[in-house]
């Protein structure tokens, strides 16, 4: 396939209510969508999932911008593409800005899997036709609204409750969902709040039968959490610390982490995703799918990664009800008992909804081979 148009949009949505994390609050989701056109027609679109403040990574909405049409796009625009995996590789001269080289990869596998008459998961080698999904709550100091938060999200079935942490607001908060749900699979997220000075605080969450606590230590740390974690009982599952496998195969060899969260963008795509699924699958670590409050475009690329074997833990990959009081697909992604139901159109199998797309557009840029 050769690529010959690129259409960018710079997106802004509200999300239904806000989500604050160890770093900040999130109420608008600025973002880029990119919607790539090969020269029979076909169409495929990506999103990049960077934030429009550098907090959760180094990445922003300006900085994917810059890096597609300044440096990424150029190495693809016009060229014969045989099959996505090799767009990682026209990619490898740029450093980094993994979430920028993914908005374009996660087009080209859209793009591929239609052109090819093949569901995305289809063509990733997924077969899970159900994918199990969590749920990620935000940081809420008030106790009782919190605790109302998760029992709702557990009545609409979620399989797990993941609760953002931070100094101040863990223990006693974590002690208080397990009184109120005993039995519900849970699990805390630090986002990089805690050093290896909390090691006794960190200790005490082991009381409370947590799947898993997520990236405790530094951002980009994967020694101390190796420390870390041989004083937990409490498995460490690593997210912002692990940007491709070459990451992943260290931590684990460490003994850092003993559960990966993969999350797209921040390993570069599809391609990077599935060879960090499938070391991690040798390894007998488990994985599971991130979310970076995605529209349903990324939402879609994220449920037919999960589709793979190795994603036995519930995802971050919540219905779109749960951000938008409107997504931008067609249908939108929707739980059920905790499951989204693979879709089986072609590509990432939801339509991207142009009238509700134009709605939350900003700026539309294009770009043509030469
Ligand atoms: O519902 C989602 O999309 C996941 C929400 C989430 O936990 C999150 C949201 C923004 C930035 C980082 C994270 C994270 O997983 O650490
Ligand atoms: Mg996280």
């Amino acid at each position: 396939m050769i690529i010959k148009e690129v259409t960018m949009r710079k997106m802004k949505m509200s999300l239904k209510d806000p989500f604050t994390t160890s770093f900040g609050t999130f109420q608008d989701k600025d973002f880029l969508l990119l919607e790539a056109k090969d020269e029979l027609g076909n169409t495929g679109w990506g999103e990049s999932v960077a934030f429009h403040s550098p907090w959760y990574s180094e990445e922003t909405l300006e900085t994917n911008l810059h890096m597609i049409k300044d440096f990424l796009l150029p190495l693809v625009l016009g060229k014969e593409i045989g099959h996505p995996d090799e767009v990682n590789e026209l990619f490898s001269a740029i450093r980094r800005n993994n979430m920028a080289k993914s908005t374009i990869e996660g087009a080209i596998w859209d793009l591929y899997a239609k052109r090819n008459k093949l569901t995305l998961a289809e063509a990733l080698g997924g077969k899970q036709e159900k994918i199990e999904v969590g749920i990620s709550i935000g940081i809420d100091e008030d106790m009782d609204r919190l605790v109302e938060t998760v029992r709702g999200f557990i009545e609409e079935g979620y399989k797990r409750i993941k609760v953002k942490i931070k100094p101040g607001f863990d223990v006693e908060v974590m002690r208080e969902l397990r009184r109120n749900f005993p039995d519900v699979p849970m699990m805390a997220d630090a986002n990089s709040a805690y050093t290896l000075e909390d090691v006794d605080l960190l200790k005490q969450l082991d009381e409370f039968n947590l799947t898993m606590i997520e990236q405790p230590l530094a951002s980009d740390d994967i020694i101390d959490h190796a420390t870390l974690q041989k004083q937990l009982e409490t498995p460490i599952c690593l997210d912002e610390s692990i940007h491709s496998l070459e990451d992943t195969r260290k931590a684990v060899e460490l003994g850092s982490t003993k559960i990966i969260n993969i999350k797209i963008g921040r390993v570069g795509g599809l391609t990077e995703s599935k060879k960090i699924h499938d070391y991690c699958m040798e390894h007998g670590i488990p994985v599971w799918c991130g979310g970076m409050l995605e529209s349903g475009i990324g939402r879609a690329h994220n449920v037919a990664l999960t589709t793979l074997p190795n994603f036995i833990l519930p995802g971050d990959t919540a219905g779109s009800s749960r951000y938008w009081e409107q997504d931008i697909i067609s249908p939108e992604v929707i739980v059920e008992d905790g499951y989204i139901t693979v879709p089986t159109g072609y590509g990432i199998g939801y339509e991207p909804d142009l009238e509700a797309i134009d709605q939350f557009t900003v700026e539309t840029m294009h770009f043509k081979a030469e």
